[in-house]
């Protein structure tokens, strides 16, 4: 397959390019290759996607749900269909190995859209009964729709963000990361064979200022971002300014706490599951190890031995198990993060370097005594570095782990399950784990607490984001008027 698409944006159901918009590279993490090029949208580009959302968005909505979810079940059949071509684009578009890709991202895009696909039917109001009066609710669509992407899961967030959106009966234009620009350009291609009508879900190119445009539309109604914090502020305050529904799916730094009681063997599994899938490149990573001092030598040596079984290599070789960072750019920042490390005092247990062969590989990375003080404890990496610490008691560890802007994720290993569920309830996050770490079902709530995020991806919840209800009173008397 070649990667080239046929042109850098998707409007009004077609392929349409604009060479007038800067050039961005495609390059293949793995090698450093320009492999395709596409085009940032210009102004025009910008003015056409929204124009054609709007234009969209009345007759969708008036669409039943059961003809609008069978659109997106048909595109989910036709994803499954297509996942080995789409995994091979998600590897050229991000480096993440196949090995990954074939189980992780159109296999997530297609469950969300099978699972929204599927709720579409169901979206009602209620009816609630006042004496003679009543009130029924009605749940309407918000109506235009901004999705802005990050590029790490560029089909999965499309995914996630289009499916619970056009059940809803909403128009999306979606901007993916300029980092990963393929994919999601793919996901509208699908939904248009599936039968979606033209207009309702497009995609355009460009950096932050195209993200920017589109949030300043007067006519958007909601915007769900997918990215770093400081963006993610930016982007909710300009939302702000115009009353916008907001979803924030933004960073973490997560904790992971492992009691001497717990499955060694499992614990470790966690750790690396919670560092190293997608090598490092994963929201909720649990990046800060917690390691209770009686087990902590034993669980380093083994975690140790266990690294040493990352497979590095060409990511569409399905034997490699262990990708590039996804740019040079996030190569350096992760470098710079190892340097910092190392400066600071913590003990090196395995990696720590950049890896000798082309592209932007760095090797599975493990800090050993780190505080809680140190840069690589507080901030995110977004790479393959783990930071394990110590400590002794469970109310120390508590404190401890809650002390961070953040609140994507936390997970706890142990074999005492009133620990587990007492630690979780005190641990402020907004996705757990209880004996595994980063699993992340379409029909389980999705998101952070604190600064990683606002509302909530996937599962039901994510309805109550994409909708509003109205409210209707019925009087079926006289009206009583005080003159
Ligand atoms: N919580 C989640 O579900 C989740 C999932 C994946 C990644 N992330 C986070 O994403 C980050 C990595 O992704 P990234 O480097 O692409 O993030 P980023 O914040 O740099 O960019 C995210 C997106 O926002 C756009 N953007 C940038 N400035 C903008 C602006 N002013 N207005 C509108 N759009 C703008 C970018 O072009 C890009 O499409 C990490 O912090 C990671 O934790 C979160
Ligand atoms: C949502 N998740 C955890 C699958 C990918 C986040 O980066």
């Amino acid at each position: 397959m070649t990667p080239q698409p046929k042109a850098s944006h998707f409007i009004n159901g077609e392929y349409v390019e604009d060479t007038k918009g800067t050039p961005i590279p495609v390059i293949y993490a793995a090698t450093g290759e320009q492999i395709a090029v596409v085009h940032t949208a210009t102004p025009e580009i910008v003015e056409e996607a929204l124009a054609s959302a709007q234009a969209a968005q009345k007759a969708w909505a008036k669409m039943t749900g059961t003809e609008r979810g069978r659109i997106l079940r048909r595109a989910a059949d036709i994803m499954r269909e297509r996942n080995h071509e789409l995994s091979v684009l998600e590897t050229y578009d991000t480096g993440k190995p196949l090995q990954e890709t074939l189980v992780a991202d159109a296999t997530s895009g297609a469950d969300a859209l099978e699972y929204f696909g599927g709720l579409a039917a169901s979206l009602t109001g209620e009816h609630i009964p006042l004496g003679e009066d009543w009130v029924y609710t009605v749940r309407e669509p918000l109506g235009l729709c901004v999705g802005i992407g990050a590029w790490n899961y560029p089909t999965q967030i499309a995914c996630w963000k289009a499916a619970p959106a056009l059940a809803c009966g909403n128009a999306m234009v979606f901007k993916p990361s300029e980092t990963t620009t393929l994919c999601a350009l793919k996901v509208a291609e699908i939904l248009h064979e599936a039968g979606l009508p033209a207009g309702v879900f497009n995609v355009v190119q460009g950096m932050g200022e195209v993200g920017g445009a589109l949030v300043a539309d007067p006519r958007v109604d909601k915007v769900s971002l997918t990215g770093s914090v400081p963006t993610g502020k930016k982007v909710y305050a300009a939302a702000a300014a115009d009353m916008k529904h907001v979803t924030m799916e933004l960073g973490g730094k997560s904790p992971l706490v492992i009691f001497d009681d717990a499955d060694i063997e499992n614990a470790v599994g966690g750790a690396i599951n919670g560092n190293f899938y997608s090598s490092g490149q994963v929201c909720s990573n649990g990046t800060r190890v917690f390691v209770q001092k009686g087990i902590k030598e034993k669980f380093l040596a083994r975690l140790a031995e266990r690294t040493k079984g990352a497979v590095l290599g060409d990511p569409q070789d399905e034997a490699v198990n262990f990708g590039p960072m996804v740019s040079e750019r996030q190569m350096e920042i992760v470098l710079g993060y190892i340097e910092k490390g190392k400066a600071e005092g913590a003990r090196l247990i395995c990696g720590g370097e950049r890896v000798d062969r082309p592209g932007y590989f760095i090797a599975p990375t493990v800090f050993a005594d780190v505080t809680d003080d140190m840069v690589i404890a507080r901030e995110e990496i977004f790479g393959p570095v783990m930071s394990v610490l110590d400590f002794e008691t469970e109310e120390e560890v508590i404190e401890r782990a809650n002390a961070t802007e953040f609140g994507l994720s936390a997970g706890v290993f142990t074999r005492d399950f009133t620990r587990a569920h007492r630690v979780i309830g005190a641990l402020e996050a907004g996705s757990c784990f209880i004996n595994s770490y980063n699993d992340a079902p379409v029909e389980a709530p999705f998101g952070g607490v604190k600064a990683s995020g606002v509302g909530r991806e996937n599962s039901k919840e994510a309805i109550k984001h994409f909708s509003q209800v109205k409210s209707v009173y019925v009087r079926m008397g006289d009206v009583e008027a005080a003159f």
